[in-house]
This record gives structure tokens, sequence and C-alpha cells, in this order.
């Protein structure tokens, strides 16, 4: 290749080490000398304070990388697939997913949910694990935790909160092997797409052939399946969903939680089928009808 392929990420310490991972897997399967890692930084990054909901939703990861991929600065762009948003541009591809990792949240300051003392602070940004905490334990405190997973261990080291939950996928690929207990997806359901890591391209042009050779079919279908079930409910970033799918003997299994704000309310399911939009509109439909209007009127957006 005459010209050096450019990466596009986000500059914390994660987003470089999925990029890294990116690199690594196209020379390896290229045979290519280097890779260009390009830092594109976005509002989301700038923007620490507030719930990710309040200041504009999950394009804040995105939209600066979107704009770079768009206007050829880099020819694809890294992403932790779980914070990219449900639509995406026209011209904007997948174009592969790397095979998944752990998918499981881990529990940060206390053995178990139940162990935490009562009352305690937990912190966290996300509706999801708000909801599903506050499901098991109505005494906890949830505070709004955010940025990278540094700054987040570091605020619980400081003792700003008592605990916090944080995906074992992130932890274990910045090498924090020992931070948490890992919680059982029968008490934590992630969050779809968690534990992906994907690389968009243009839809047409030859970076997306390019990229391909590191597709993982596996995952990249269980995360579109996942995916498919976010758009089908209308979910938003204020939505507390989690959903995850396992591939079997060429079937898909889609298992899905939706819960009110306060976890008073939850409706589970879980339907087997052939990978992609149809299974995931079924199931939708399914919890939707099963839901109280305290979950549905958070749907649908
Ligand atoms: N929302 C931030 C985010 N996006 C992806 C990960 C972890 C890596 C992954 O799920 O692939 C994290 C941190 C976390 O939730 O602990």
């Amino acid at each position: 290749m005459a010209k050096t392929f450019r990466l596009g990420t986000r500059g914390s310490p994660l987003a470089l080490t999925q990029a890294g991972m990116v690199r690594d897997a196209l020379m390896a399967a290229h045979g290519w000398d280097d890779v260009e890692i390009v830092v594109v930084r976005t509002t989301g990054d700038r923007v620490q304070d507030r719930a990710l909901a309040e200041i504009g939703g999950k394009a804040l990861w995105t939209k600066e990388l979107d704009r770079a991929l768009l206007a050829g600065e880099v020819d694809a762009c890294v992403h932790s697939m779980k914070d990219v948003e449900t639509i995406r541009p026209a011209d904007i591809a997948i174009a592969a997913v790397l095979p998944r990792a752990d998918v499981r949240d881990r529990l940060i300051g206390a053995e178990s949910i139940e162990a935490l003392p009562q009352g305690a602070v937990v912190g966290t940004s996300s509706p999801r694990r708000r909801a599903q905490l506050l499901r098991r334990r109505p005494d906890l405190r949830i505070v709004l935790l955010r940025g990278n997973v540094d700054s987040r261990l570091g605020k619980l080291a400081v003792g700003d909160v008592d605990a916090t939950l944080l995906a074992a996928a992130g932890l274990e690929r910045l090498e924090r092997h020992d931070t948490g207990i890992p919680l059982s997806v029968d008490m934590t359901l992630p969050a779809p797409a968690q534990g992906a890591v994907g690389v968009e391209t243009l839809r047409e042009g030859p970076a997306r052939d390019l990229i391909k050779v590191i597709d993982c079919a596996e995952t990249h279908r269980c995360v579109l399946t996942e995916r498919a079930l976010l758009a089908a409910l209308g979910a938003t970033c204020h939505s507390p969903v989690a959903a995850l799918a396992a591939w079997q003997d060429g079937e898909i299994t889609l298992t899905a939680e939706l819960l009110d704000e306060d976890g008073t309310a939850h409706v589970t399911g879980s339907m087997s089928g052939p990978a992609g939009d149809p299974l995931a509109a079924a199931l939708a439909a399914d919890l939707l009808e099963r839901a109280p209007p305290t979950i549905r009127r958070l749907f649908g957006g």
C-alpha cells in the first residue's frame, strides 16, 4: 500500500488501546508495516460533569469521528460499539467487529451487590446500571459518575463514591485484571454491544474491504441483533435497557431486559431465531407489550 492507512479514534486510554488492537490486527492480516492512529477529540471527552443523556447523547462520541471519516481525514474509525448510536449516517458502515471480550459488568468497591452497606453511594451515569442496582437494592444512593475508566476509579479511591460498576472488557483491556468482581449476566445483563470493538468506514470505497478481513462474523451478528433491538424499541440514551445475543448452531438467542428509572418495574424476555432485524423486532414488540406504562414511556423516543 502506497499510503499508510489512517485509523481515527478518541484519545482516552481505553480508546487508544482498542485502536491499537485494530492496528495490530490489520498489520497482521495485510502484512502492513504500519497503521497511523489519528486522535480525534470529541465533545463527549470535553464535557465530563453532566450526564451524557443531558448534553446530547451518544452522538457526542461519534460526531467528530464521523466528520473526519466523511471528510477523508481518516480511512476508518474505531469505536466501542456500546457507545455508537443506533442510527448512523447513511454513508458510514460498520465494516468489522473484533471478537467479543468478557461481556459482564464488574462491581468495584464491594464483594457483591448484597454486601454493599445500607444506603451506600454508587457512582454510575448509566440508566441501565442505575435501574438494575436499585431493582436489587432500593436503598442505594446512585450518583452521577463520568469520565474515563481511570478517572472513575480515582474518584472511587478518594471516597467520592463507595462503589461503581464498570465493564469487564474495558478493565481487561487496560490490564486491570484484578479490579472488581464480575457480576453474572443474570444479575446485571450488559448493555447492548458491551465488550465489542467495531470499525467503521465509508459505505463505498476501498477501506471497507480492507477492514472486513479482521471481522468476527459471530460477534458482528450478535452486535447487529442487539443494536436492531435498540432500534425496534425506540431506545434513547435515557432508556434503561440491557441486551445480549448469543450465537449457537446457526441461531441467535437474544435476551433483553427493560426497566423503569428506579428499577421498580422490569420486564425480561428471550427469543431465538436467525440473526437480524425480524428477531429483534419480535422481541421488542413482546417486551413493550408486557411493559407497564412507567417503562413504555422511556421507549419510542
Ligand atoms: N460508556 C463508556 C464505555 N464504553 C465502552 C466501555 C467498556 C468497553 C466495552 O464495553 O467494550 C465503557 C466503560 C464502561 O462501561 O465501563
